[in-house]
């Protein structure tokens, strides 16, 4: 040890104030003694990406960012599970609870935030905690394993990505959220409300506009009450509901908080030689709760301490994502419309992508981006530089990320452009190191230089440097599009390899094709389901499990937790007996609300989940898959049977439709429609399907979609038989089946392959016959879901806790 080092002292052993030694530790290695004091008994840790250890796609060991070694060879003094309670400012000491006093010439706050817990009364019970630790993670998992239902306080970043983590420990998770918009302070309407969708989709539910008041149950939480005088069930709450700056020990010692620790421009508090960064600290009136800011300042403050000439810390314009696998989100800077303010949106909802750039005064001052984030750190550059848009295509300023576009912006950024927010990564530091390293993949870079190892929202931008620095010689397949974030390949390579290797289910498609995570993800678990009961459709076991919770229940769930029934009724059709009984039924299990559907059929709403399967029972008919990503409906119009007008039994030919096609598991939902005559009063132009009777024979129209973004489908072939629109369909159906990605529509699929190739299959004699074969064998082994419920007492126990049959 030198006798001539000043001591420096860091109180935190969070990331924001070992991010500034480890700067200080590149730029002055001899000049400080260093002491690091953490509560946690940890090392120096990844925060962030406890999102991924609670969801199950990381380990505790793997989100370390320093283990203890790293302390050792650079003779830092650690100090772990230890609490600093004093410092003696005149002294220049700290005095930790173990009773370690430790004298500084250079003292680093870096505390970090506490969570925020509303005090309720209840607040103190059993089972009520925050998510913030190592060890509020564990005790997360833990009782996953023991309890069912959990409810997260807060639709924020956090809360989100934790309901996200129960979802995928098993447990049943309600959000609850004060307004009725979720991440309203990163998002606005639109995309938020895109986000809540996406998110019911995976199974979240939310209870929105809801005002908490108190937290019941005895010794531990059973529930939660509202001001309404509602209440919703749990076992377990978590609170995130934000953070407050951790200054119990700065303000103690005569440091002054207002609510941070105030600081100056180069990380200065009001008293000598002592610093603050991070959360705990308030620069310019802003505390920051996210890395980027927080590195930001430590490599001014490393700079400073270590005597090197820095300009000063003017402050950050920060950007979020959040981490939740299969949706992504990005907002930066001011993302909401104000006076004087002009926006550039694009919405496309038949992509389900939106963009939305804010500007004033020819500068880009916010963006917010959901379905695709690639231009996201572009962006964020121009907002940081300033950059004058007037000479601009406003066209251009929203790139199509696969177009190219994106990857071209990367080399007008300067070196020092930061394009990894999260970790401090300068695009100069990327390009050194592909160059100098060999580098020729996103992970390559990622180990070597830790860009897109924590959110991974600027892997798009390290793939255009690799691009931009390998040019021809990059391999775009490095960059291709993987299934999740378990794997790096494709929807293709999966299926390939699961037909090639004859895998028969999940774990074994894991395993055998490498997946980095064993348990998979919400994004690949129902995908891969998909995928191996389409290839092996006779021998494969549907895993129920990997299904989202509408596809399990078999009935969709509402916003007030109660269910929605909709029976067959094939073709629309009905007589009045079958309405009797479905009368008759509403009545008996009191349901508030009987609709007719847009397809057509009758929709029982706010049916109780032990309700479902009795009432099955008692109506007696089919399932409407109203829930799933299968066929739905076949929409019909009266045709020639009653319709002056009508060439063709549109009726006869939608019920023929639908008895074929029922239950059969398609990549995403399946609308059919049949229209008597041209004036097509089943809209069959808008349908995944549509059928329309022409003068002397039939039409059959292809990837139509009358949801968020109407496409009017393209004539797929044209045929004179009710024989024919049935082989034609079973072609047309089981080639989107095999091709098609999970999740994506015929109208995606069809823009993707393009419909002169659809035709060309279908119309090739060869190839239409084995896909209706093929198609033949799946529709042989489907059952209908709600009459195996009925039939068994473990699925009614199981699913719709319910007392077993005799
Ligand atoms: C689950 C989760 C996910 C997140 N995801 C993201 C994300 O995707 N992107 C993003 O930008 N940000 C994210 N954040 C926020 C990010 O983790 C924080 O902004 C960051 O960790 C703050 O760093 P810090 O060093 O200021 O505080 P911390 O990391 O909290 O470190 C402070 C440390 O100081 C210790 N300490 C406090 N007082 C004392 C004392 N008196 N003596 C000794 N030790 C003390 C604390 O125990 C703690 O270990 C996430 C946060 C959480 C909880
Ligand atoms: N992906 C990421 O970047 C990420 C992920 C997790 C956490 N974080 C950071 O961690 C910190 C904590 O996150 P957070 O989500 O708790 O904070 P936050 O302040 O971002 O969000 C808290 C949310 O809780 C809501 N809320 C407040 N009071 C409520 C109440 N009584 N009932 C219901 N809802 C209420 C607010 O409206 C707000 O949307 C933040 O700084 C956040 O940026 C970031
Ligand atoms: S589509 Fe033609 S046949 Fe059918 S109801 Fe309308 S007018 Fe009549
Ligand atoms: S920006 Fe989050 S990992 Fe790079």
């Amino acid at each position: 040890m030198t006798v001539n080092k000043e001591k420096l002292v860091l109180v935190g052993n969070g990331m924001a104030g070992v991010n500034a030694v480890e700067h200080l530790l590149k730029l002055a290695p001899d000049r400080y003694e260093i002491t690091i004091f953490g509560t946690e008994p940890h090392p120096n840790y990844n925060r962030i990406l406890l999102s991924y250890v609670l969801s199950g796609d990381s380990k505790v060991e793997d989100i370390v960012i320093h283990p203890y070694e790293w302390y050792k060879s650079n003779n830092i003094t650690l100090y772990t599970g230890q609490t600093v309670t004093n410092i003696d400012t005149e002294a220049q000491t700290v005095t930790s609870d173990k009773g370690v006093t430790v004298s500084y010439d250079k003292l680093i706050l870096a505390t970090g935030s506490n969570p925020f817990i509303i005090p309720m009364p209840g607040a103190d019970k059993e089972g009520v905690m925050a998510y913030r630790t190592i060890r509020d993670c564990e005790i997360m998992m833990e009782s996953a394993k023991k309890y069912k239902k959990a409810i997260v306080i807060g639709g924020g970043l956090l809360g989100l990505e934790a309901a996200r983590g129960f979802l995928n420990l098993g447990m049943k998770v309600d959000v609850v959220h004060i307004v009725d918009t979720i991440m309203e302070r990163q998002l606005d309407r639109t995309a938020s409300k895109m986000l809540q969708a996406a998110l019911e989709e995976q199974g979240i539910n939310f209870l929105l506009a809801k005002q908490s008041e108190e937290i019941i149950g005895d010794k531990r939480v059973t529930g939660l009450k509202f001001k309404d005088g509602t209440i919703a069930e749990a076992d377990l709450i978590v609170m995130a509901v934000g953070i407050r700056p951790n200054v119990q020990l700065a303000k103690s010692s005569g440091i002054e908080c207002n609510p941070g620790i105030l600081v100056n421009d180069y990380l200065q508090t009001n008293i000598p030689n002592v610093y603050a960064v991070g959360e705990c600290a308030m620069h310019r009136g802003v505390a920051y709760g996210l890395v980027a800011p927080l590195y930001e300042q430590g490599a001014v403050l490393a700079k400073h301490l270590a005597g090197v000439e820095t300009g000063p810390y003017e402050g950050s314009i920060v950007y979020t994502k959040l981490k939740v696998s299969g949706v992504d989100v990005f907002s930066g800077g001011k993302f909401m419309d104000a006076e004087g303010t002009k926006a550039i949106r694009i919405h496309d909802e038949f992509t389900g992508v939106y963009k939305k750039v804010v500007i004033q005064d020819n500068k880009i001052i916010g963006a917010v981006l959901f379905g695709d984030t690639a231009d996201g750190t572009r962006l964020m550059q121009m907002i940081r530089e300033e950059t004058d848009i007037s000479g601009m295509a406003k066209t251009s300023i929203l790139t199509d990320s696969s177009s190219g576009g994106a990857a071209s912006g990367v080399a007008d950024m300067k070196d020092d452009a930061i394009i990894c927010g999260c970790n401090g990564v300068t695009k100069g530091t990327i390009c050194s190191a592909i160059k100098e390293q060999s580098l020729t993949t996103v992970e390559e870079v990622k180990n070597c230089t830790t860009a897109s190892r924590s959110c991974g929202g600027c892997k798009p931008l390290v793939s255009d440097l690799l691009a931009f620095t390998l040019g021809a010689s990059y391999d775009k397949n490095a960059a291709k599009e993987s299934i999740c974030g378990c794997t790096t390949l494709s929807r293709d390579e999966v299926v390939d390899g699961i037909r090639e290797k004859g895998l028969t289910h999940l774990r074994e498609v894991m395993h055998v094709l490498g997946w980095t995570n064993e348990e998979g993800c919400s994004k690949c678990r129902p995908a891969l389901n998909y995928y191996l009961g389409m290839i092996a459709p006779e021998t494969y076991k549907d895993d129920s499990t990997s299904r989202f919770v509408n596809e399990r229940m078999h009935a969709n769930i509402q916003k007030d937790g109660t269910y929605s029934v909709v029976p067959r009724i094939y073709g629309g059709v009905t007589n009045p007996s079958e309405l009797k009984r479905i009368a008759e039924v509403a009545e008996k299990f009191n349901v508030p609300t009987v609709k007719f559907t847009g397809g057509q059929r009758l929709d029982l709403l706010g049916v109780k989940k032990e309700d479902l399967t009795a009432m099955w029972e008692a109506l007696d008919m089919p399932s409407g898959y109203a829930y799933g990503k299968a066929l739905r409906t076949v929409k019909t119009c009266v045709g020639d049977t009653f319709c002056r007008f009508g060439t063709g039994d549109a009726m006869g030919v939608g019920i023929e439709l639908e008895k074929r096609f029922e239950r059969l598991n398609t990549p995403a939902k399946v609308k059919l429609a049949v229209s008597g005559c041209p004036r097509n009063c089943a809209e069959s132009g808008i349908k995944d399907l549509g059928v329309v009777s022409v003068d002397g024979g039939w039409e059959l129209y292809a990837g139509g979609n009358g949801g968020v973004k109407v496409r009017v489908g393209d004539l797929l072939v044209t045929v004179k038989t009710e024989a024919e629109i049935i082989e034609y369909s079973e072609a047309y159906l089981q080639y989107y089946r095999e091709t098609g990605k999970y999740g994506e529509r015929t109208s995606e699929w069809l823009h993707r392959l393009g419909i002169d190739h659809i035709r060309e299959v279908v119309k090739d004699d060869e190839k239409r016959q084995a896909l209706c074969a093929r198609m033949e064998t799946a529709l042989s082994v489907l059952t209908d879901p709600w009459k195996q419920a009925i039939e068994s007492n473990k699925i009614r126990r199981d699913l719709y806790e319910v007392v077993e049959l005799k």
